[in-house]
């Protein structure tokens, strides 16, 4: 398989520094090496250009619209090129709200995929629901189609137009919900697995009915963004500004990752809110290990082994 591997050194979407230097340290960390080691072709096409609009007021509680907006336009048409090339795109975040733009740049080239996001947070707050104001809390909203006449259109956003429905989405790790989220979630009949379906079904229970709830036939596309947050913070510990606990295993995210992997039909995968300003050097450096093998197992790394196509023995 072809991966376009993408950098979006992006952190507007929340109030802390550090996102930006996310795909620098999984870089640094051999990401693509160690694809490229799994018999992968693998092509680096580099960052997405961020856009930083110098008088960007909040617009509807929403905090840095205009920049948050314009970087998503670029971040969606270099997703849409990659996506023409290659088989598979790996965008390397950046915060969460650079979600809107893979996600809708994906959907210009598989307008039929669907969307696998793998998070301890739900990301589908308007920004009228938001108490943060911080946009990496509602990527989702601004993307799904029944919610377009509760989203303010922000200035930064007119180039976007809702592309997924809420039946073609599927959570995975939920356990920081808000109200107004948790009352999307039902009115609009979104499937969601928080951690305590993780833990009454198993993992394997609970992806096997993500996948069929989003997409019975098995043919579909998928767009699996993944939050690093969604991983029990003793993992993942420099990766978010608002740990919480009681997150999913290094076993359970692997699990998640082998198994979307043996679909064949994955079309993007995000990593989002890897900060590694977070933590000191050693959680910078655990953050990155486990971000690196979980990235793995997205492209065939398996517990079970693995060998390039074509391989036999000598
Ligand atoms: N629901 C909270 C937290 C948002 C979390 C975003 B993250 O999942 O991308 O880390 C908010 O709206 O501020
Ligand atoms: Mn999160
Ligand atoms: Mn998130
Ligand atoms: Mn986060």
């Amino acid at each position: 398989e072809r991966i376009g591997v993408l950098g979006i050194p992006f952190s507007k979407g929340q109030s802390r520094v550090g996102t930006e230097y996310g795909p620098e340290v999984l870089r640094n960390g051999g990401i693509v090496r160690k694809l490229q080691n799994l018999g992968c072709h693998v092509q680096d096409h580099g960052d997405v250009e961020v856009i930083q609009v110098e008088k960007d007021d909040p617009e509807e509680n929403a905090k840095n619209p205009r920049t948050v907006g314009l970087t998503s336009k670029l971040i969606a048409d270099k997703v849409e090129r990659v996506l023409r090339s290659e088989d598979i795109c790996l965008g390397l975040g950046g915060d969460h709200s650079v979600a809107i733009g893979t996600i809708a740049g994906n959907a210009r080239v598989e307008p039929d995929l669907v969307v696998l996001w793998i998070d301890a947070h739900a990301d589908i707050n308007t920004p009228m629901t938001s108490d943060s104001g911080n946009i990496h809390g509602m990527p989702l909203a601004f993307l799904v189609r029944e919610l377009e006449s509760y989203v303010t259109k922000l200035p930064g956003f007119e180039w976007l137009s809702p592309c997924i429905h809420a039946k073609d989405i599927a959570y995975i790790g939920l356990r920081d919900v808000d109200a107004g989220e948790r009352k999307i979630i039902e009115k609009f009949g979104i499937t969601a697995f928080s951690m305590q379906e993780v833990d009454k079904y198993g993992i394997n229970e609970v992806v096997e009915r993500a996948l069929r709830a989003v997409d019975p036939e098995g043919k579909r596309p998928i767009h699996l963004s993944f939050d690093v947050d969604a991983m029990d913070p003793t993992l993942a510990t420099s990766a978010r500004d608002h740990a919480v606990i009681g997150g999913l295993s290094l076993r359970e995210t692997y699990y998640i990752a082998e198994e979307v992997a043996r679909t064949g039909r994955l079309s993007m995968v995000d990593v989002a809110e890897v900060n590694p300003l977070l933590g000191d050097e050693k959680d910078k450096k655990l953050t990155v290990d486990m971000t690196i093998s979980v990235i793995q197992r997205f492209f065939g790394n398996r517990r079970g082994g693995c060998y390039p196509p074509g391989y036999d023995i000598p």
